[in-house]
């Protein structure tokens, strides 16, 4: 296929632009090839990227899929940036529809592979950012403290999820920003309360100032890690009922 436009960098794709600065491809090296996905449809190319680079990459003990939620503008890519890259971008633009990212990390000797995904909050990408619900192990449910109105819209998230996602994700609430503390509008004590009325455990981030981040996704992957011997003890012994499962819950294993 003959493509004309720039290709810029971002994240582990290379994308081509338009000369009107529309994404219109995204490919990805594999060792020597190089896996061109055209035209650009951001359900279709990160769905087989994501399956690709699970299959391409190096051995590992787990593979988790964490997907990030929440309005636009909470800090959802800032964090993700801050975890895998140790950045904090500077003039970070609004995500189109979904961006992906892989780190890998030891814990207790095991190598685990974490597949995030870092969905677009602007309503008119929500047809999109659903589709990868129902694969996700883990959800990061973000909002901003300094926005009332990204904490007010949190019980429309959680119908989402119940909606979309599968019974056993594994899900967390997070309130991004506490760098401005001056200007923080939840206290602590409300979004304790509310998560703890959603079965949700909670942590306060800051993506900027790097606090809490590492242990946000470390403890989630402790976490997923635990679930997955113990699904894999139980199916050993007795197969589940139809319906049964877990309902949200975050247990709270490394700290
Ligand atoms: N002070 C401060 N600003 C932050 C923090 N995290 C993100 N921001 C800023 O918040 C704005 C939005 O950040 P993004 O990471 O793009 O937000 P998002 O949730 O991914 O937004 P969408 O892609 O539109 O869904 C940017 O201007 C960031 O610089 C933080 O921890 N502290």
């Amino acid at each position: 296929m003959e493509l004309t436009g720039t290709i810029r960098s971002s994240s582990i794709f290379n994308f081509r632009y338009s000369k009107s600065g529309q994404r219109i491809a995204a490919s990805k090296r594999f060792g020597g090839t190089s896996v061109l996905l055209a035209p650009f449809r951001p359900e279709v190319w990160t769905q087989s990227l994501g399956f690709l680079v699970s299959m391409s990459m190096e051995d590992y003990d787990h593979l988790f899929k964490i997907v990030l939620i929440g309005n636009a503008g909470v800090g959802k890519t800032c964090l993700v940036r801050r975890f895998t890259q140790g950045l904090f971008p500077p003039g970070q633009g609004a995500t189109i529809g979904v961006d992906f990212m892989i780190k890998t990390v030891e814990i207790n000797g095991e190598k685990v592979k974490l597949q995030i995904w870092d969905t677009a909050g602007q309503e008119r990408f929500r047809s999109i950012t659903q589709s990868y619900y129902r694969s996700a192990n883990a959800l990061i449910l973000t909002y901003d403290i300094t926005c009332e109105d990204s904490f007010r819209c949190l019980p429309e998230w959680l119908r989402e999820i119940e909606q979309y996602a599968n019974s056993k994700v594994v899900t967390v609430l997070v309130g991004n920003k506490i760098d401005l503390s001056e200007k923080r509008e939840i206290l602590r004590e409300r979004a304790e309360e509310f998560a703890e009325a959603q079965g949700m455990l909670y942590l306060e981030t800051s993506a900027k100032e790097s606090d809490n981040v590492e242990k946000l996704f470390l403890d989630l992957a402790c976490n997923l890690i635990q679930e997955a011997k113990q699904n894999s003890l139980v199916n050993n012994v007795t197969s589940p009922m139809p319906g049964e499962g877990k309902t949200i819950s975050y247990l709270n294993c490394c700290s």
